[in-house]
């Protein structure tokens, strides 16, 4: 449990006396007021986790209290203690915003639950605010159906469930979040968070402090207590995502922490165990990032106990449609790509990968307007340019090439011409789809159908 900063508001001395040693055994940090008014002082001052508050007090009352925090937009979470029988005040404080409420006389193992809930409810809240800040994948939807990514699935079933930390590579784009959230899931901490940080993406400056939290004062502008990134990972996982951007002098850091199980905040000496299993990613070769003298070989060691490689989207040119039909959806829209959309983007190479896709996907529903029927049609025009546009068009080289060959033949007919044409054409697609007639057809920019009627009466050979 993370120790945490409680506010107790009581007109009882005793009462105070009381909930301060029950608070206090369970291993947090109580200040006490004997009314709202002292309350709403101390809370200016300082950066609560938590306020317990009696409902019946003078000066200032409970519900005046919480009525007050609101007004100054103070969000820090709050429980009652009410009189047995007074569920009037329970729900009007909990209107006003309070988490929970407790029936007076307090029975201390109640208290230590509704502490807890409402702490790690709060965790959680933050947790979902720093998430917000990032691209948050959806969380359950990990499309492929090629067999590198089933053979990706595989190796997530058997690392998920152990506490091995993985070390995910592969292209921008390919995916190595949503797999370390896969691997997440698959463990027995799928109940707790996913915690991701990406160190390309904060201030080398900054990436201590979200890790590791820091206590207020710890520097110029801390000005309250934060819980970092390590912490609020506890009892889950921390992704680690572009780890070769690590500042070298904080990898070590790191890899006392990983080694230990503990960390300190900035600015406090005190260790805080954390229970904390670690997924690594990185778009670069990590071996090169170590000759390089990026990453630390023992972090690294530490780090890939099991590798992960994402495989490039153009590796596995049979995902494409199933993924840009999932990203869609996402969108929640249904949509029919037309035979040459289909051909150009299996076409394409992607080197942004299902990032890249999704983009191009975006793009092509804002320009392709509202759906008919429930169906958005995504046509050629709704596509960039230039994306996969080379493979089906002829080169334009092809001019002189088939005036060459036009040469020597002894049949003009344009018929004859365009079946020699369409034949080499057909011959090329199924060379570069390794014979899938699937995705050969695409390349074409015709039906599947089409494609076999065309071969059984073609000289192609297949
Ligand atoms: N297999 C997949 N199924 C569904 N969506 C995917 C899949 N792979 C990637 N995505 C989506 O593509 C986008 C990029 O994925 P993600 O962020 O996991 O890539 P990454 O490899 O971590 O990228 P970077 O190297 O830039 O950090 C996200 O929107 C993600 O949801």
């Amino acid at each position: 449990m993370i120790p945490a900063l409680i506010l107790v508001v009581d007109d009882e001395p005793a009462m105070r006396r009381v909930l301060e040693i029950g608070l206090r055994r369970l291993g947090h940090t109580v200040r006490l007021a004997c009314n709202g008014q002292e309350a709403l002082n101390l809370l200016a001052e300082d950066a609560f986790d938590l306020v317990l508050t009696d409902l019946r007090m003078p000066v200032l009352d409970g519900l005046g209290l919480l009525k007050a925090m609101a007004d100054r937009g103070l969000q820090v979470p709050a429980l009652v203690m009410t009189a047995q029988g007074s569920v009037d005040s329970a729900v009007e404080a909990m209107k006003l915003g309070a988490q929970d409420y407790l029936q007076r006389p307090v029975d201390m193992d109640v208290l230590e639950l509704a502490v807890r809930r409402t702490l790690a409810g709060e965790r959680l809240r933050a947790d979902n605010r720093y998430l917000k800040e990032q691209v948050q994948p959806s969380t359950q939807d990990f499309v492929g159906h090629s067999p590198a990514m089933r053979e990706v699935f595989e190796q997530i079933r058997q690392v998920g469930p152990t506490r091995a930390s993985v070390f995910i590579t592969g292209e921008t784009g390919s995916g190595k979040e949503v797999a370390a959230r896969a691997v997440h899931r698959a463990s027995d901490r799928a109940e707790r968070l996913c915690v991701a940080v990406n160190c390309a993406a904060l201030p080398a400056e900054m990436i201590e402090a979200e890790l590791f939290g820091h206590q207020k004062g710890a520097f110029t502008g801390a000005i309250k207590d934060r819980v970092g990134r390590f912490e609020l990972a506890d009892g889950g996982t921390l992704f680690l995502d572009e780890i070769t951007e690590m500042p070298l002098a904080l990898q070590p850091k790191l890899l006392r922490a990983l080694q230990e199980g503990c960390i300190e905040r900035l600015g406090s000496s005190q260790p805080v165990p954390v229970d904390v299993r670690i997924i690594a990613a990185c778009n670069r070769d990590p071996r090169e990032a170590v000759r390089q003298g990026l990453l630390r070989e023992d972090l690294y060691y530490r780090l890939n106990v099991f590798h992960l490689r994402m495989p490039a989207l153009r590796e596995r040119r049979e995902d494409i449609l199933p993924l840009a039909q999932h990203l869609a959806l996402r969108q929640h829209h249904q949509v029919v790509f037309a035979p040459e959309v289909q051909a150009r983007l299996l076409a394409y190479d992607w080197p942004g990968n299902v990032r890249e896709l999704d983009n191009v996907l975006q793009r092509a529903l804002i320009l392709a307007g509202p759906p008919r029927q429930g169906v958005v049609q995504v046509l050629p025009s709704h596509l960039p340019a230039d994306l996969g546009g080379q493979l089906v068009a002829p080169p334009a080289a092809a001019p002189e090439v088939a005036a060459e060959s036009w040469a020597g033949r002894d049949s003009l007919t344009l018929s004859d011409a365009v079946a020699d044409l369409e034949a080499s054409l057909i011959a090329e697609a199924l060379r570069r789809s390794g014979d899938n007639k699937r995705r050969a057809a695409a390349l074409l920019g015709i039906s599947e159908r089409a494609l076999w009627y065309k071969l059984g009466r073609t000289r192609v050979a297949s």
